[in-house]
């Protein structure tokens, strides 16, 4: 397939509104991909390079050759430069990585430039959110929607899933109309976990209060929810490997948690958790400070002693052979119980809301965030928040990114202060402006935005500097009022930020919330 379809592809995907009409975009495309690049053509559609990091950053894409005049450029050949460039930057002197850069992007037009260079950066903006490229997978290979949820649960991301169900059904089709819906179901149901390749965690539904969710008749988990970084750990012959939420490696800067993983007794092991830094008196220490940790890749060895991570573990999903994703959270966590019974994650069973609703106060009091119920028979199920878990906090808060950020004056003169918030709108998956903050930054935080903002910045308005939209913002607020202001049509009432979150992508962010 040529680039340059993809790449209309991704711009009708961003051009409309309508749900539906992206996923036939992009399922129409994924059904003429040939088998063999099916798979890199859904990565590209959603945004993501199947390399992940190929050495190049945006400073190295600054200065591009000339722009060809015509489009030759096949997605296989951009994927094999991309792979070489990769492989370079391990290994390759600098002149030789620019050089290829050069040469790859010499081939390309205007349009593929300005496109490539947005899929190596991360910044690709096309609306090919998550739940509108499984549909349009389910679609294009006539499976269930179920189905692909699933694969691309167990396989971490969605090009291999679509690579397994478009490739058997491009076989199946010819010549026996419609033999290849089952054929891809059979494709994607052999896909199974594997220990040591990273699979989505599950994520939670959140509700404002506990008694909405323990309703006196069912008995419910209610586990501490650790304000920490989430980590899924893959256990092997007395080894280790931790992957983060976004199923990034990190198993080299954190290896205390390696060593009490690995010492567990099982051959082999999936477990899902959260790690923390805590103080000397147990409680949590706050987030920037794991935070910190965690994103560092500096000397681990210093770090361990200086800001030392405990583990909490709440879930397994393998172990000694057994897949226990289909098994109800109650076995699941007696399987963990039993394995690893001094790193559970503090927790009740009840299905009194009081009773709930003081060991939640509890641990609020002791520094915890909340808590998230879990239902005891639902099955470990990543992909959408569910009833499985929902999670509770005293506050209310909303990941968002920052779109723009405006230099401050007075007190504040010569800093950049007052920010642009963004939601990500549920239907259209673009970004929508919510309001602006300037509340609940100390200096220490000014002077880092100031500096992170500058090195985002696309351009400037007057005193407002607009930044690429990468940099993910806890905000806590009051409520959400009707607007006239904002495109979204609601703005936040005393939105304040609590910290900046570099563990979570923009792609995650929360939608526009509902009037409160
Ligand atoms: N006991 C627990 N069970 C499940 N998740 C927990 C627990 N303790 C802490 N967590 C964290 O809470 C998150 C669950 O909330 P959610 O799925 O909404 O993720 P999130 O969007 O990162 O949310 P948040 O910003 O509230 O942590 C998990 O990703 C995990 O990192």
């Amino acid at each position: 397939m040529q680039l340059a379809r993809v790449i209309e592809t991704s711009a009708a995907v961003a051009g409309t509104s309508s749900r539906t009409a992206k996923v036939a975009a992009l399922a129409a495309t994924l059904r003429v991909a040939a088998p063999e690049e099916v798979g890199v053509v859904t990565d590209y559609l959603a945004g993501r390079l199947p390399q992940r990091t190929v050495g190049v950053g945006w400073r190295g894409l600054q200065a591009l050759p000339e722009p060809a005049l015509e489009s030759t450029l096949s997605v296989q050949e951009v994927d094999e430069a991309l792979s070489n460039l990769q492989a370079m930057a391990g290994a390759g002197s600098s002149a030789a990585r620019g050089a290829a850069v050069v040469e790859l992007f010499g081939r390309a037009t205007e349009s593929e430039q300005r496109w490539l260079v947005g899929l190596i950066t991360g910044e690709l903006r096309q609306g090919a959110g998550d739940g509108v490229m499984l549909k349009a997978i389910a679609e294009a290979a006539g499976v269930p929607e179920g189905v692909v949820r699933r694969a691309v649960m167990l396989a971490g991301f969605a090009g291999p899933v679509a690579a397994a169900a478009l490739g058997a059904a491009s076989g199946a089709d010819a010549g026996t109309g419609g033999g290849g819906g089952e054929t891809a179901v059979a494709a994607l149901e052999a896909i199974e976990l594997e220990v040591g390749r990273p699979l989505r965690p599950m994520l939670a539904g959140s509700a404002p209060a506990v008694a909405e969710v323990v309703d006196g008749a069912t008995e419910v988990a209610v586990d501490t929810k650790v304000d920490g970084i989430r980590l899924q750990a893959h256990l092997r012959d007395g080894s280790a490997r931790l992957f983060t939420r976004t199923l990034e490696d990190v198993t080299d800067r954190m290896p205390e948690v390696v060593e009490v993983l690995a010492a567990l007794p099982a051959r082999q092991a999936v477990l899902d958790g959260e790690v923390i830094a805590l103080a000397d008196d147990g409680r949590p220490e706050p987030f920037q400070i794991t935070g910190a940790r965690t994103a560092s890749t500096a000397d681990p060895g210093a770090l361990r002693v200086k800001v030392p991570l405990t583990t909490f573990l709440f879930d397994l999903l393998h172990l000694d052979g057994r897949d226990l994703v289909d098994e109800p959270a109650s076995e699941r966590w007696s399987a963990l119980a039993a394995l690893a019974p001094d790193l559970l994650v503090p927790r009740i069973v009840t299905d009194n809301a009081e009773t709930a609703q003081e060991f939640f106060a509890e641990r609020v009091a002791a520094g915890h965030e909340g808590v998230v119920i879990k239902s005891l028979d639902a099955p470990y199920a990543a992909g959408r928040r569910g009833a499985g878990w929902v999670k509770v906090k005293p506050r209310h808060t909303l990941d968002l990114v920052v779109l723009a950020v405006e230099w401050g004056s007075g007190r504040r003169r010569g800093w950049l202060s007052n920010i642009h918030l963004g939601a990500r709108h549920a239907a259209t998956g673009e970004l929508v402006m919510l309001g602006k903050t300037f509340k609940g930054m100390t200096d220490e935080m000014l002077a880092w935005q100031t500096q992170r903002f500058l090195e985002l910045e696309t351009h400037r308005e007057g005193h407002v500097v607009h930044v690429r939209p990468e940099q993910v913002v806890e905000i806590a607020y009051d409520g959400v009022q009707r607007s006239t202001r904002y495109p979204g049509g609601v703005a936040l009432r005393f939105a304040r930020v609590l910290r900046y979150r570099d563990d979570k992508p923009v792609s995650e962010i929360d939608t526009v919330p509902r009037l409160t």
